[in-house]
C-alpha cells in the first residue's frame, strides 16, 4: 500500500470522514481546520455531526496516534507528503463555485509545503482548478492531484471505505498514482485521469444523478394527474439493468449541500464554455417545481390556504440519517408554506433547536416529539424520510390533531394503517386515499408483485 504521512485541511463531512477512514487504513493523519471549537472538540474525541461510525474511527485513531487534530492549516501540513483539501465551495452567488476559501489556504500553505508534497483537491471544483492551484503555488516540486469524492451523508464512512471507485486526476500520472496508492488498502477500481477529467467527472456524476430524481419528480406529477402510482412506475423502470433501481424515489425535491450548487455549477462551466446545456437548467427548474408542488398540496389540504393555520411538519433535514439543514427540501417547502402565512411547528430526530428557515422568515418551532408536532395541526406533512416517522402511532396523532390529512412527501407511512385511524393521504405521484376507499396501490418497492414467467427457449 502507497504510505505517507497525510495532512487533511478542512475537518467537515468530508475531511473528518478522510481523515478517520485514512487513518484506519494505516496512515499518519493530521487534521487542520481553522475552526479552534472544533478542533478542540475533535481531540477529546467528540463528532460535531451525526455520521454512522465516525465517532468510533475517530476515538480509534486517536487512541492508536495516528489521528490528531490541529488549529490552522500551515499547522496541519508539517511533514506532510500528502495535503487534501477538504474546504467548503459554496454557490457563489450566481451558480459558479466560490473558490475564495480553497484558493486563500493554497496561498498561505504553499510557501511551507514539504519538498515534493503532493497537494490534492478532495472539495468539489470547476475544471480548472488544480492548474490554478499549480500556479499560485509556483513549487515545480509539488504536484496538484484532483481527487474528487463521491461519499453520502450519512452513510460517509460506508463510502468512504467501499466506494464504487477512486478517482485520481493530475498532469502528473506519478502523483496521480501515489494518491491512488493511499486508497490500495480498499477494493474497488482506481480511474486515473486528467486532473480536467477527474474535476469534470465529480460534477457530472452528481448533476446526472440531480437529473435522474427531478425527472422522477417530474413522472409523479404526471402519474397525480392520469391516477397512476410512481412507485409502480419506478419498480417497473428500474428492473431494466440500463436505468437501475437506485435513485428513484420521488419526493419533496432534491436537496443538500451540494447537489443544488453542484448541478448550477456545471451549468455555470458549461456557459463559459459556451456549451448548451439546457438539462442541467431544466434539473434545477423541475426541482424548484416538485417543491412547489408539495406546498401546493399542503395548501389545497388546509382548504385553499395556510394562511394562519398550524402546520406539523415531520422532518427538516435534507433526507434520514443526516443532521445537515444545508439546502433541505423540507426547509424550502416550510420556506413556501411560511411564506403563505402559516404557523409550523416541526419535529426532526436530528434537529433540536428551533430554526429560522430562511434569514428574515418566521421560525419553525421545534419540538422533541412528533405527536407534539401533531397537536393542534390542521395538516401533518412528512418531509424527511426518517424510519421512527413509520411507527408513530398514527390514530394518537389522529386523535390530537386538529385536522384529517397526511401529506407524505416521501411516501413513506403505512397507508393502510394512516387510513385506519381515519387519515386522508395524499402521496408524492400517488392517488390519494380516503377512509372508506380501499388501500389503493399503496405498495412499497418492496411489496410490489413479480409474477415469474418460465422463459421460452426462443434460441435467440
Ligand atoms: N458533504 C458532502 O457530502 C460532500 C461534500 N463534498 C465537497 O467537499 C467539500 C467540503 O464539503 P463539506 O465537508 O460538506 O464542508 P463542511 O462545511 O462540512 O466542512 C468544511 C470545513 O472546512 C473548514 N474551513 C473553512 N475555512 C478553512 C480554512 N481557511 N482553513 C482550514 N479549515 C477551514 C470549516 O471550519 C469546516 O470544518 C465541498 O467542496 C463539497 O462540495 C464532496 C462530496 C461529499
Ligand atoms: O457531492 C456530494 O456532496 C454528494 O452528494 C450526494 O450525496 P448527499 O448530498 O449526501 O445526499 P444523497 O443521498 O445523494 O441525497 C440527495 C438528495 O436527494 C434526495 N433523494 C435521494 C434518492 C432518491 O431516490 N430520492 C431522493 O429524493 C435525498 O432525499 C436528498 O434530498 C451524492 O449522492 C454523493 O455521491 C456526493 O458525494
Amino acid at each position: 500500500m502507497g504510505q505517507g504521512r497525510v495532512a487533511v485541511i478542512g475537518s467537515g463531512y468530508v475531511g473528518l470522514t478522510t481523515g478517520a477512514c485514512l487513518a484506519r487504513l494505516g496512515h499518519e493523519v493530521v487534521c487542520g481546520d481553522v475552526d479552534a471549537a472544533k478542533v478542540e472538540l475533535l481531540s477529546r474525541g467528540e463528532v460535531p455531526i451525526l455520521e454512522d461510525g465516525l465517532p468510533e474511527l475517530v476515538a480509534e485513531g486517536l487512541a492508536s496516534g495516528r489521528l490528531r487534530f490541529v488549529h490552522g492549516a500551515v499547522a496541519a501540513i508539517s511533514g506532510a507528503d500528502f495535503v487534501f483539501l477538504c474546504l467548503p465551495t459554496p454557490d457563489g452567488g450566481d451558480g459558479r463555485a466560490d473558490l475564495r476559501i480553497v484558493h486563500a489556504v493554497v496561498a498561505e500553505i504553499g510557501p511551507f509545503l514539504e519538498r515534493d508534497a503532493v497537494l490534492i483537491t478532495k472539495s468539489t471544483v470547476p475544471v480548472g482548478t488544480a492548474q490554478q492551484i499549480t500556479a499560485t503555488v509556483q513549487r515545480p516540486d509539488v504536484a496538484v492531484v484532483s481527487n474528487p469524492e463521491f461519499l453520502q451523508e450519512g452513510t460517509a464512512v460506508r463510502n468512504f471505505m467501499n466506494p464504487d471507485r477512486v478517482v485520481v486526476g493530475s498532469d502528473s500520472r506519478a502523483a496521480a498514482e501515489a494518491v491512488a496508492g493511499l486508497y490500495d488498502g480498499l477494493s474497488c477500481p482506481q480511474v486515473v485521469t486528467s486532473a480536467e477529467s477527474a474535476e469534470l467527472i465529480k460534477y457530472a456524476a452528481n448533476a446526472f444523478l440531480a437529473m435522474k430524481l427531478s425527472f422522477v419528480n417530474s413522472v409523479a406529477a404526471l402519474a397525480e394527474e392520469v391516477g397512476a402510482d410512481v412507485g409502480e412506475i419506478t419498480y417497473g423502470m428500474g428492473m431494466d439493468e440500463r436505468i437501475g433501481s437506485k435513485f428513484l424515489k420521488a419526493g419533496p425535491g432534491w436537496g443538500g449541500s451540494c447537489f443544488p450548487k453542484d448541478t448550477k455549477a456545471l451549468a455555470a462551466i458549461a456557459l463559459d464554455h459556451g456549451v448548451p446545456f439546457p438539462l442541467l437548467d431544466a434539473t434545477t427548474l423541475s426541482n424548484d417545481q416538485a417543491q412547489d408542488r408539495v406546498a401546493e398540496m399542503v395548501r389545497q389540504a388546509a382548504g385553499g390556504s395556510v394562511a394562519g393555520k398550524r402546520i406539523a411538519l415531520w422532518g427538516l433535514t435534507f433526507k434520514a440519517g443526516t443532521d445537515d439543514l444545508r439546502d433541505s427540501p423540507a426547509l424550502e417547502v416550510a420556506a413556501r408554506l411560511a411564506e403563505s402565512g402559516a404557523e409550523l411547528v416541526g419535529h426532526d430526530p436530528a434537529v433540536h433547536r428551533d430554526l429560522p428557515i430562511k434569514p428574515g422568515q418566521p421560525t419553525v418551532r421545534v419540538v422533541a416529539d412528533p405527536i407534539e408536532a401533531a397537536e393542534g395541526a390542521e395538516v401533518l406533512v412528512v418531509l424527511t424520510e426518517w424510519p421512527q416517522f413509520a411507527e408513530v402511532d398514527l390514530e394518537v396523532a389522529r386523535a390530537v390533531s386538529a385536522g384529517d390529512v397526511i401529506v407524505d412527501a416521501r411516501n413513506l407511512l403505512d397507508t393502510a394503517a394512516a387510513v385506519g385511524a381515519g387519515w386522508t393521504v395524499v402521496g408524492v405521484g400517488r392517488p390519494t386515499v380516503r377512509p372508506g376507499d380501499p388501500a389503493g396501490s399503496a405498495a412499497t418497492d418492496a411489496q410490489l408483485p413479480v409474477v415469474e414467467v418460465a422463459g421460452g427457449e426462443t434460441g435467440l
